[in-house]
């Protein structure tokens, strides 16, 4: 059912969640699978950011340039290469996937699946009581027998530069949906979409320089941003490392003026922001339950939302899943919290037990130590787990194997000239591998092989049975565990 709010509406349901990102039409799934009657609320697109401004758009930007790199090293197919990207093909290939901002599609799985859809924004008025605002100011109140569950995402965040927000920048959702290239970029950031757009922009034609203040992709291992930063500088990128940006201004013929700390000034004709996100908790009305507007929300590992004092509050029946929450800012991620949050709201509804211990059904175990994420760079960075850094600021006695890629028989075989690299972090208490980092061109779907042996602690004497196939890339488990010793 799709409702547009009309005026007096009072509707009850079992579990209401506002926002309908790929997290929020998880919840709704899993409760409906459960046997509860769901309704979600949604002020614009179903499908959320993910779907049609962050990972689907950029990663169709990302692979039509990934696809001509391979083909131009390997050759025989290099010969058969007779241009550069069609870029305007490439934009209509990107329009595709975010299927023309149109949410059509998603509103009809919806409907399959039996949840009903409000638009407009949602507020917490009080104790399970969920208020929508529509498009036209009316008002609809919606009624939770059992629980609400906050999927509002996060949006981008602006850091405070002078002028910068006045200067018009680019966040994510423009560089995503952008309907030309400019050209002259600058990006503001050196995380995952500061990484993934410059690679995408200059394929694109651009001339980009990223202003990196932290370090490129500072929280992976450290040969993974130097990798990057390779392959940018080759590009044409200029990357400017330990880059403190002070001032931005747009000027009258739209050129942006940047002033840097040492007093060099840049110009560019767009300045994308990519510094991290803020949760989307400004305006839902968690002042009515005792909560901070635009705050994180903190969870328990059922993601029930905690007060100031550590308890559920109300007594449990408020949840926060995905990039609200800030546990793992991924979409696959919040999917997992998704399924469990889902599940253990049936559970408590029914009476039924909460398996709420580590890698219970109802707990998102994996948020902690276990998160794996793919970064659409030149060289793809793919890592789960902990860093050597942060393993060994956990306390944990570790052991760190590195060992280069492009000397793996899969790899030359894959590429010519591939270049990469992956290292295995060891607990050394346990025998068990708590991180695995992957650099190097097309390692994504490596990836999940390494989750697999963290998430299920599988001792490094076992794995030396799980033998990859020969010529692969995914040899390197062999030489990585040849290195570590029987
Ligand atoms: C450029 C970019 C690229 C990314 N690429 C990847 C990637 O490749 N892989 C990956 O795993 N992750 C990626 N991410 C992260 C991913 O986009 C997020 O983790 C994911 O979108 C989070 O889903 P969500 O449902 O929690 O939030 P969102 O997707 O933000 O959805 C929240 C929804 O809630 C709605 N909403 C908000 N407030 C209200 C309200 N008051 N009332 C009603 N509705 C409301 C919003 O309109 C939105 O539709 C990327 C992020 C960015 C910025
Ligand atoms: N492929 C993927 O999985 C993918 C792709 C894009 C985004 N994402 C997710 O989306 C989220 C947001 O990505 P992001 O890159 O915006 O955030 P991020 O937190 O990964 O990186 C932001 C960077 O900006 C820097 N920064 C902050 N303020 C700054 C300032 N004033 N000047 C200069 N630098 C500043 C920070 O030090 C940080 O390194 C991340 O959690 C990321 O995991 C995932």
């Amino acid at each position: 059912m799709v409702t547009d709010t009309d005026t007096g509406t009072d509707t009850t349901y079992d579990v209401i969640i506002i926002g309908a990102g790929p997290v929020g039409e998880n919840v709704a799934d899993r409760v409906r699978q459960g046997g509860l009657s769901a309704a979600v609320v949604e002020r614009e697109l179903v499908g959320g950011e993910c779907s049609y401004w962050a990972c689907i758009p950029t990663k169709a930007l990302l692979r039509s340039g990934a696809a001509l790199r391979a083909a131009r090293q390997v050759p025989g197919a290099r010969e058969a290469l007779t241009g550069s990207l069609d870029v305007a093909a490439v934009l209509r290939r990107r329009d595709d996937f975010a299927s023309h901002w149109n949410d059509q599609s998603q509103v009809s799985w919806l409907g399959q699946a039996g949840v009903s859809l409000y638009r407009g924004r949602g507020r917490i008025t009080s104790t399970r009581v969920v208020e929508v605002t529509g498009g036209n100011g009316a008002t609809t109140v919606l009624n939770a027998r059992h629980a609400v569950v906050i999927a509002t995402g996060s949006g981008a965040l602006i850091p405070d530069v002078a002028g910068l927000r006045e200067a018009d920048p680019w966040t994510n959702r423009e560089a995503a949906a952008a309907a030309a290239v400019p050209g002259r970029l600058a990006i503001l950031g050196g995380g995952a979409v500061a990484s993934e757009m410059a690679t995408a922009f200059a394929e694109l034609g651009a001339s980009v320089t990223m202003l990196v203040r932290d370090g490129v992709l500072p929280r992976a291992e450290p040969f993974a941003g130097d990798l990057v930063v390779d392959s940018l500088r080759d590009a044409g990128v200029s990357v400017r490392l330990g880059t403190e940006t002070t001032s931005v201004q747009r000027g009258p013929d739209g050129t942006v003026h940047i002033g840097l700390a040492d007093g060099e000034q840049i110009e560019a004709d767009e300045i994308l922001v990519a510094a991290g996100r803020v949760p989307r908790t400004q305006d839902i009305g968690l002042d009515t339950v005792g909560l901070t507007p635009g705050a994180r929300l903190e969870v328990d590992d059922t993601l029930r939302i905690l007060a100031a004092d550590g308890a559920p509050v109300g007594g449990g029946w408020l949840y926060a899943a995905g990039d609200v929450n800030g546990r793992a800012l991924l979409t696959h991620q919040g999917k997992y919290q998704a399924r469990a949050v889902g599940d253990v709201i049936v559970a408590r509804a029914k009476g039924e037990p909460v398996q709420d211990g580590r890698w219970g059904r109802h707990v998102a175990t994996a948020d902690q130590r276990a998160v794996p994420q793919v970064v659409f760079t030149d060289p793809e960075i793919a890592s789960v787990g902990l860093t050597a850094a942060a393993a060994a600021a956990a306390g944990l006695r570790i052991r760190v194997v590195d060992q280069d890629l492009g000397a793996v028989q899969g790899s030359t075989l894959h590429a010519d000239g591939y270049r990469g690299q992956a290292r295995m972090v060891v607990d050394e208490e346990r025998q068990v591998i708590v991180g695995f980092t992957l650099a190097g061109p097309d390692v994504a779907e490596l990836l999940h092989a390494a989750t697999i042996a963290v998430v299920g602690e599988v001792p490094l004497d076992r794995l030396w049975h799980a033998i990859p196939a020969f010529p692969t890339i995914s040899e390197v488990w062999l030489r990585l565990l040849e290195a570590y010793g029987r």
